[in-house]
């Protein structure tokens, strides 16, 4: 399998694009049963999940609409370390079915705080839509209703996620060469 190098290390390919992108059609083929009868806002997390929800929507056959927030990390004064805080959230979520699409799940806090922040504009329902998630790395466990492929606790690249900076181009998903 071709290696490629991204910075200082090596990937090779995990996910290739085919499976990727069938397993994403069948997450929004879920999504268009359980949302027949609503009209759901999807909230995607930028960056990583830019290609991600560009490819679930090409799928979804509901009536849907999309808007894009930041996740931004910052030291905190107290003792709480990092806190987060979400960004560009303009619409009024109250009484709307939110699904949050995310390219990853791997600890868990990011989505642990999104949830609380969005849960306290009272929308009707919010449900989680990642397209990988990293089991055994969760330190704040979330539920999780669309999970595109549950993965090790290995460092992954492509299809919107990064390593420092690059890399979210790639095609497919790749992961970490030890
Ligand atoms: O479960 P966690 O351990 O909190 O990790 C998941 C978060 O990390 C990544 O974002 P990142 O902050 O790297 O920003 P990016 O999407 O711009 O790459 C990813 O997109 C998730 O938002
Ligand atoms: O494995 C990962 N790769 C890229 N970005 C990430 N953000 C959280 N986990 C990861």
């Amino acid at each position: 399998m071709a290696v490629i190098q991204v910075h200082d290390k090596f990937f090779d390919v995990f996910i290739d694009k085919e499976t990727l992108e069938h397993r994403i059609a069948y997450l929004a083929a879920e999504i268009n049963a359980d949302y027949s009868d609503r009209q759901p806002l999807l909230i995607a997390v930028l960056n990583g999940s830019f290609l991600f929800v560009a490819e679930l929507m090409k799928s979804l056959k509901i009536p849907c609409e999309i808007t894009f927030i930041r996740v931004s990390s910052y030291q905190g004064t107290g003792t709480s370390g990092v806190v987060k805080q979400v960004l560009g959230l303009n619409e009024d979520i109250r009484d709307r079915d939110v699904i949050i699409i995310e390219d990853i799940v791997d600890t868990g806090h990011t989505m642990a705080e999104l949830l609380g922040q969005l849960t306290a504009r009272k929308p009707r329902s919010v449900e989680i839509a990642t397209m990988l998630h990293k089991p055994e790395a969760t330190r704040i466990p979330v539920n999780l209703k669309y999970v595109g492929f549950a993965i090790e606790n290995r460092f992954v690249l492509g299809y919107g996620l990064d390593y420092d900076g690059l890399g979210r181009n790639l095609p497919c998903i790749y992961q970490l060469v030890e």
